[in-house]
């Protein structure tokens, strides 16, 4: 019998604090990691780089299905790192301007369903996080623990201007706003694997809570399902 490994599923807005979560979670677990959304970021970086327009479906199509992407676990004292074509990419695919050309070429139903095994691949012993915007909807339906994390756009944008002040980006916290804005739009208004709660998510929303909080929040559902082991 194919026993599937478990997976906890963690998807939400931009900025509710997905990827900090997701981490630590799959680190106190020892579980294995999948950020979603870097692969669609990396998808809008190499288009970039290969002169790949954002709308071509076609090509981004192809582009998708041979990304030639190694994501290496993180270990003690170093976060997961991703390396694109033989590059460690694990910082610039990070900016916000990738991160909306990562939500354009999201929309494209060619693109997901290119990346759709991809991310099912992840799903290995002995369990797996999951971050993005479908996990719990499309990719992981049959998740034990799906987990919609919000938080305003207010605090996600303070929080984005935070993050990438502290790498030294010039940004502005008006702008981050506007941008976070936009994506929301995009990310939720698609009509394939749109941002939304799956049925039987728990949604939490953080604007109030700190990371700590949610995380306590998050082991307390698991340990309630008795999950992981
Ligand atoms: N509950 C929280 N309170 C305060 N800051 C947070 C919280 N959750 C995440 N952050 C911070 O917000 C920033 C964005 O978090 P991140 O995990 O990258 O979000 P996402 O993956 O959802 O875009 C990071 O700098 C992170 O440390
Ligand atoms: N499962 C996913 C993950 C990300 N995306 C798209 C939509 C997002 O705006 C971009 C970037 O996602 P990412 O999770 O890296 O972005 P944030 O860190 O939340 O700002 O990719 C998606 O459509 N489906």
């Amino acid at each position: 019998m194919n026993i599937k490994a478990p997976v906890i599923t963690i998807d939400g807005p931009s900025g509710s604090g997905k990827g900090t979560i997701a981490g630590m979670l799959a680190k106190q677990l020892g579980w294995n990691l999948l950020d979603s959304g870097a692969l669609y970021r990396l998808l809008a970086f190499a288009a970039a780089n290969h002169g790949v327009d954002l709308t071509n479906e076609e090509l981004l199509k192809a582009l998708a299905a041979h990304l030639d992407v190694q994501f290496i676990a993180a270990t003690d004292g170093q976060l997961q790192r991703i390396i694109l074509e033989g590059d460690e990419v694990s910082d610039v695919i990070r900016t916000e301007s990738v991160g909306a050309g990562a939500s354009q070429v999201a929309a494209l139903p060619a693109v997901r369903e290119a990346l759709l095994q991809r991310q099912r691949a992840f799903q290995e012993p002995p369990g797996l996080v999951a971050d993005g915007r479908d996990m719990g909807t499309v990719v992981f339906t049959d998740a034990p623990l799906k987990i919609f994390l919000t938080a305003s756009a207010e605090e996600r944008a303070r929080r984005r201007y935070l993050q990438l002040k502290g790498k030294g980006e010039d940004v502005s916290l008006s702008s981050l706003l506007d941008e976070i804005r936009a994506r929301d739009e995009r990310d939720t208004q698609r009509a394939v694997a749109p941002l939304k709660p799956a049925a039987d998510a728990i949604q939490l929303d953080s604007t109030e809570l700190s990371i700590d909080q949610v995380l306590q929040r998050i082991m307390s559902e698991i340990a309630l399902r008795d999950i992981a082991g």
